[in-house]
């Protein structure tokens, strides 16, 4: 997983330093009656000095990757890291500070006394990732200076499956999405699979087989099962899996040891939806399958809930693509893949009601950091009288005329035909 954050922040360093002169440059605007003649554009300046707070998970990315937005757009930066990833967070320390220029750039490692010291002071932005619970506490803090904030939280991510779906690669890409992005404990993975209760036990069987094949036949055994981050976090999903009518709806895995922390990739099936499972983000390795009389009730579920940062549909039928696409909201829809689309600097990453605000990657992550400054350029030419006292009727119709830009009218104001 570090060869691919890696990578992908190698993406996202090129580009920024391809693009950056255009990013930077000037949009010209339109101008008006109003303002001829004059010229306009769309300026972007750093905003000053940002906070960048990041999660565990994918520490190197969800760390660097602001960062590469924040000093583009040509500010200074204060990141701090997660304490959860406690050697990512010094090495992210020592090799900022070597490698970039401490005047820009500094690295304040921390957990909640640190970070809330930091929250007193008044940035210019808060760019944080992380859970909903603690981006609550972040934006009250940024709440006090008046101080805009991007969140990149998470919550429950759906998966809705069709049966008219090519079940081998969609049960494939689940798996890959779910367990093998952190065994689960990723902001984009599958948190439940919506379906219809005719096609549930072809789905489940078809996961029971690809799981088997990809994690043999102990998953506790597997080299590419990541283990849980830490005995708080196995706890949690140990509790929300062992809640009443839940631990009995296990068709698949289930088996856990607190010893190595680790959880196999556990399968449930119509679990009640005020269980803690349904209630909380899972980010861990259990998957509730639920089961509906139809694809329209699927949507519906997704739409009574808060929304989610992403949300995924397998099937072939063009139609039912791009109803899902217009009538369910989310961060980030896919269609017959999971999480490709965090790839896509072409595309904003981020979420939209309980799964943030704002949002980054390519040149959103230039424009996250940046001041969009209005600039009108007028000059010394074209001093009407019209708009200084004394005030006629004439005058204030020709001024009404200017500012709804109604051409004709002015002209016939201006030949007293109005
Ligand atoms: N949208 C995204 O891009 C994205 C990416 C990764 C993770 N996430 C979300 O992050 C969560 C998991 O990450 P996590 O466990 O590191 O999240 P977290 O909210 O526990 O911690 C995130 C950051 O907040 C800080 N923090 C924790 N408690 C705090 C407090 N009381 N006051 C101030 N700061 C505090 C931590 O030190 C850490 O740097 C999940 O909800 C996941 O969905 C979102």
């Amino acid at each position: 997983m570090r060869r691919v954050q890696v990578a992908l922040l190698r993406n996202s360093i090129k580009l920024a330093l391809k693009q950056l002169k255009n990013w930077m440059a000037p949009d010209k605007a339109k101008t008006s009656l109003t303002t001829f003649p004059a010229s306009a554009e769309i300026v972007s300046e750093p905003l000053g000095v940002v906070l960048v707070i990041s999660a565990w998970n994918y520490p190197f990315l969800l760390s660097i990757d602001p960062v590469i937005g924040a000093i583009s757009a040509g500010n200074a930066v204060v990141l701090k890291p997660s304490e959860l990833a406690p050697a990512s967070s010094s090495l992210l320390a020592k090799l900022l500070e070597q490698y970039l220029d401490p005047s820009a750039v500094r690295v304040i490692e921390g957990a909640v006394t640190e970070t809330t010291l930091l929250l007193e002071q008044k940035w210019d932005k808060i760019f944080y990732t992380g859970s909903s619970k603690i981006g609550r506490i972040i934006m009250m803090a940024a709440a006090k200076h008046l101080i805009p904030v991007v969140l990149e939280l998470g919550g429950k991510s759906p998966v809705v499956i069709d049966s008219d779906t090519n079940l081998k690669i969609t049960v494939k890409r689940i798996i890959a999405g779910k367990w093998g992005c952190n065994n689960g404990q990723a902001c984009i993975s599958p948190d439940y699979i919506l379906t219809t209760k005719e096609y549930a036990p072809k789905v489940i069987d078809a996961m029971k087989q690809e799981l088997e094949a990809f994690y043999g036949k102990n998953p506790m055994e597997s080299k590419d099962m990541s283990r849980i981050v830490n005995s708080n976090h196995f706890d949690r999903l140990s509790k929300i899996l062992e809640e009443k009518e839940v631990s009995d709806k296990i068709v698949y895995g289930g088996q856990k040891n607190r010893d190595n922390l680790k959880i196999v990739p556990t399968i449930l099936l119509d679990v009640p939806l005020d269980s803690l499972i349904m209630s909380e983000e899972i980010f861990g390795p259990l998957l509730p399958i639920l089961t509906l009389n139809n694809l329209e009730e699927c949507f519906d579920v997704i739409r009574s809930r808060p929304k989610p940062l992403a949300a995924y549909l397998f099937t072939q039928n063009q139609k039912l693509k791009e109803r899902f696409a217009m009538t369910v909201s989310a961060g980030g829809i896919v269609v017959n893949d999971i999480a490709v689309h965090l790839s896509l600097p072409t595309l904003p990453f981020g979420g939209v009601g309980e799964s943030g605000m704002g949002s980054y990657h390519g040149k959103f992550s230039f424009d996250a950091f940046s001041h969009k400054k209005a600039v009108l350029y007028k000059s010394f030419i074209g001093d009407a009288a019209i708009r200084y006292p004394p005030y006629s009727r004439g005058k204030l119709r020709l001024l009404k005329a200017l500012v709804n830009s109604n051409l004709v009218e002015v002209f016939k104001v201006l030949l007293g035909l109005s």
